[in-house]
């Protein structure tokens, strides 16, 4: 079996329980699929959200707030719970989870991301699980990412990543928003990512998460251009990661043409 690097983006609605907090059980089911992939010889790197949301009832706070000091202060103390949960988790397999908080800096400027993607390798080479998320609580307003879609995408980037997973609450890229419309269909493979299909996705999301939908297919694009095939949607259990990788996940598939058949070639932009 083929070595790959892999990235695997999980968002806030994915970890939060019903009444606003942390979920560890969803936390461990993920760890019991990262383990699995990695188990498989695969490089994992880990980008979690939920930092704000896990934060929030430690806080006072009933909802996300709309303050960046309410986001910030949040994130400093739910931050800490994220990086508690995946270290017990992996550890229970053996595995030891390494924090990397990034800034919009750390990627931008040359001699910072290099420092970034040493490191990396290194946990990498170490057999380490990196767990990244962004460094909320000292982010700029206007030098945020704004959400860890793209940062996820700037990561696989900058790690040459073989396939960048984005797990959320739902099962890949609708024509319009399955919440609204129950009718709307899903695009199971996309083979580019054209402006109206970004402009025509609602950034209407979860009540935890940031940038909804259009976040996700603008970051799947960054990393489609630059040779990274991108995977949308949801799963259970722990064998969800390896299925993603074996083409049987459910969502969307952002991915090259497959070579043609010689005299058998039919042209498919992915969009119907
Ligand atoms: N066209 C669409 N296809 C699928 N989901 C969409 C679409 N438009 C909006 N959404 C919404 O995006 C949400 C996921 O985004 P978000 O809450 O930011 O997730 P996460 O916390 O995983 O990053 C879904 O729950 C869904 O309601
Ligand atoms: N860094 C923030 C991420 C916010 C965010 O992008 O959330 P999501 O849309 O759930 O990926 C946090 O940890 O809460």
């Amino acid at each position: 079996m083929e070595k790959k690097r892999i990235v695997v983006k999980i968002g806030s609605s994915s970890l939060i329980n019903g009444e606003g907090g942390l979920c560890m059980m969803k936390l461990g089911e993920h760890v019991g699929a990262l383990v699995r992939l990695k188990k498989c010889g695969h490089e994992v790197i880990l980008v979690s959200s939920g930092a704000v949301a896990a934060g929030l009832t430690d806080l006072g706070y009933l909802s996300r707030p709309s303050t960046i000091e309410g986001k910030q202060a949040a994130a400093a103390v739910g931050q800490g719970l994220l990086l508690q949960g995946y270290t017990e988790e992996l550890k229970k397999h053996n595995i030891v989870a390494a924090q990397m908080l990034l800034t919009k800096q750390n990627i931008l400027y040359q001699e910072q991301s290099k420092n970034a993607k040493a490191t990396l390798c290194e946990l990498l080479k170490r057999d380490v699980m990196p767990v990244i998320n962004e460094n909320d609580s000292v982010s700029i307003e206007g030098l945020t990412f704004g959400d860890n879609d793209m940062l996820s995408a700037l990561v696989s980037c900058l790690v040459q990543a073989d396939f960048l997973m984005i797990l959320t609450d739902i099962n890949g890229i609708y024509k319009d928003n399955p919440r609204t419309n129950p009718d709307a269909q899903r695009y199971d493979v996309l083979h580019n990512i054209p402006d109206e299909l970004v402009n025509a996705t609602s950034s209407e999301g979860s009540l935890v998460g940031t940038g909804g939908m259009k976040s996700k297919i603008e970051a799947a694009r960054t990393a489609f251009v630059s040779g990274v095939p991108v995977f949308i949607g949801s799963g259970h259990g722990d064998e969800k990661l390896v299925d993603i990788l074996a083409g049987k996940g459910d969502g969307t598939y952002i991915e090259n043409l497959p070579e043609p058949a010689v005299g058998n070639f039919k042209t498919a932009s992915g969009l119907q």
